[in-house]
């Protein structure tokens, strides 16, 4: 398929599951284990969780509330009563640290708050949608990244008076880009990944799509960027309020700092002790983001720790939908409903000059339940474009410039439509119309086994429960031939061979009973010893199950060996099509003749071909 098909390319039913529930879980346990071993980490964690317990305990653990002063004992050394001292105005410095600890930490938790609460969900859309959003949210970051920051807080202060609220909120808008950048890369990074094309082809809203399987990408940036953005906030709020625009009649360790300056010479402890707490906090958030990292980073030793967690007891069960798929395929084979109708059909992709190239032109051909229909051609045909016209798969550049496309009567693309109906075939995609790609390997989400990739669609779609999913996982594992099913079950997508994962996603594109399956090219990447086996295993499934194949292939002698009817591709036109007994016996066609030539005499299937009779379609 040429390339810019791939980035199209989607996944037969397997959805990887949301990193939560089970797998989530041990995965998070997993990491907190990790941080707890990690020394860094564990003496990170110890120093936040006494400051923020001290802070939280304040009202009962401070002698003192923080603005009792005691006028007769300013500035006074430490004693029994005063343990740290007293400043200027004789309150008492413990005191103040643990209630200034108090405003300090949320303050640092609101600023984060608001600039994740702004930038997280920009910078998933954006990254996700691209487009018009994604514009106008860079266009948004680019001014907001350009105002001087100091001078628009110290405006803000201004406007609004020394609150520390205030300011934080406008702290976190003003940092808020730095969340929209790092999510934005981060589903940029994923956005094209096959495994995630595959959720969209097995069904899943984006909304899901980008909740289980983007989300899952960005958690762990966002968490390290937290607590770098906590310290950064403790730090410049605390700044200002040493500038003496804090808002004094608040204890917090910035004002603290600022009064202790001005008596610097006097008494140098009360500069010493917020500063400490600061340096303190800052430092931790630090170190726990480095730790956080170090534990996310080793990916493989989280996921076999994730696997061992997979104890499953699998047994196999029958597959009723076999028996149902024989029944609906003698129904309407034959008849003028088709399964699917594709009337002359064009694609086309706008060019620099403003005119569009025609990449597949006035074809139409249809498929019937229980038939495969092979679709032929050299590379470049449109094979593969009008497959993803079908999926509702083609790039968002692409413009349908003619004809319509039906499945099962309703129209996906209705005449007149520049755009494939994709609310119509989202509810289509996973559960009627499932795909097998080329590139098995791509299209399984590494971060997840293939037991998991295997139940959750079955569970969504088929609305069978977690123990039956499994079961017919396990089932439809061995019918694809796999010899030790609870073993596959259990293994993530590296652990198995490039022929096994084909037969995965091939158990994936018949798990959830559909009517049509599109296989495009299925056997290209796989050793030629497994190409016949998996071939084989479609024409049997396609068999037993009664359901309508469309095989995109180069190479007529897979059309020749397994498909029913055929529809011979060249330069975006259908040249020829029909029952592919006939079109043996008889190629009325220079170019099919030239394809079945090259079959015939033993040569590798289309290598080289005669160039074509007609002009490139245009
Ligand atoms: N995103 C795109 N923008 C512009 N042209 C494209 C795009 N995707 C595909 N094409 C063009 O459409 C034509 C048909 O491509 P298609 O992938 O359908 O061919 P194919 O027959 O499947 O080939 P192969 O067997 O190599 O995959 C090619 O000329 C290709 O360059």
């Amino acid at each position: 398929m040429s390339d810019s098909v791939e980035t199209a390319a989607a996944a037969a039913a397997p959805v990887p599951p949301a990193p939560t529930g089970q797998s989530g879980t041990v995965v998070r346990s997993t990491v907190l284990r990790r941080l707890f071993r990690n020394p860094l980490g564990l003496i990170a964690m110890a120093i936040l969780t006494t400051i923020t317990l001290l802070a939280a305990l304040a009202p009962v653990i401070a002698p003192f509330q923080e603005n009792f002063a005691n006028i007769a004992k300013t500035l006074a050394a430490p004693d029994a009563v005063n343990i740290l001292g007293t400043d200027s105005a004789g309150r008492d410095v413990w005191s103040r640290l643990l209630y200034g600890g108090q405003l300090t930490l949320l303050s640092a938790v609101l600023c984060a708050a608001v600039a994740i609460a702004i930038g997280l969900p920009s910078g998933l859309i954006a990254g996700y949608y691209a487009g018009k959003f994604e514009a106008v949210s860079n266009w948004m970051v680019s001014i907001l990244m350009s105002l001087p920051g100091l001078i628009v807080l110290l405006t803000i202060r201004a406007a609004f008076g020394p609150s520390v609220w205030i300011s934080m909120i406008a702290f976190g808008i003003l940092i808020s880009p730095s969340y929209f950048r790092l999510t934005r890369s981060a589903v940029q990074s994923v956005r094209n990944e096959l495994y995630v094309d595959a959720a969209r082809v097995s069904g899943l809203s984006d909304r899901s799509i980008i909740a289980r399987h983007i989300f899952s990408v960005v958690r762990a940036p966002i968490i390290i960027q937290t607590a770098a953005i906590a310290g950064v906030a403790i730090a410049i709020q605390s700044g200002l309020e040493f500038l003496g625009l804090g808002d004094p009649a608040k204890a917090t360790w910035g004002v603290m700092l600022s009064e202790g300056f001005k008596n610097v010479y006097l008494t140098p402890t009360l500069l010493f002790w917020p500063a400490f707490a600061m340096a303190l906090t800052i430092g931790a958030l630090v170190l726990l983001g480095n730790a956080i990292r170090d534990a996310l980073e080793d990916a493989d030793k989280i996921k076999h720790r994730r696997k061992k967690m997979h104890d499953a007891e699998h047994a196999a069960s029958a597959s009723a939908a076999k028996a149902a798929r024989k029944t609906l395929a003698a129904v309407e084979a034959g008849t003028e409903h088709h399964l699917v109708k594709v009337t002359n059909l064009g694609v086309g992709y706008p060019q620099a000059d403003g005119s569009i190239k025609k990449v597949v032109d006035d074809v139409s051909f249809h498929v019937d339940r229980g038939e495969i229909l092979g679709i032929v051609g050299e590379s470049g045909s449109g094979k593969s474009q009008t497959a993803f016209s079908i999926l509702g798969l083609l790039p968002d550049t692409a413009r349908i410039v003619g004809g319509a496309i039906q499945f099962d009567g309703n129209y996906t693309v209705a005449p007149g439509d520049e755009k494939v109906n994709q609310d119509r075939l989202s509810k289509l995609r996973g559960k009627r119309i499932s795909y097998i790609p080329q590139e098995p390997m791509s299209n399984l989400d590494p971060a997840f086994t293939i037991g998991y990739q295997l139940v959750t669609p079955m569970v969504r779609v088929l609305g069978i429960s977690k123990a039956e999913a499994t079961k017919r996982a396990m089932k439809l594992l061995s019918d694809v031939g796999i010899v030790n099913p609870e073993r596959t079950f259990k293994a993530y997508p590296h652990e198995v061979s490039g022929g096994m994962a084909q037969r995965v996603l091939i158990a994936g594109a018949i798990s959830c009973e559909p009517d049509l399956i599109i296989a495009d090219e299925p056997t290209t990447a796989l050793d030629v010893t497994v190409q016949a086996d998996v071939l084989e295993l479609i024409r049997d499934l396609q068999r037993s199950l009664g359901v309508g194949v469309i095989l995109v292939t180069h190479n007529f002698g897979v059309v020749a060996d397994l498909c029913d009817r055929v529809a011979v591709m060249q330069n975006g036109r259908l040249v020829e099509d029909g029952p592919v007994r006939d079109i043996l016996r008889n190629p009325k066609q220079k170019y099919t003749q030239t394809l079945l030539a090259s079959m015939l005499e033993g040569k590798t299937p289309m290598t080289m071909l005669v160039s074509s009779e007609k002009e490139p379609v245009a």
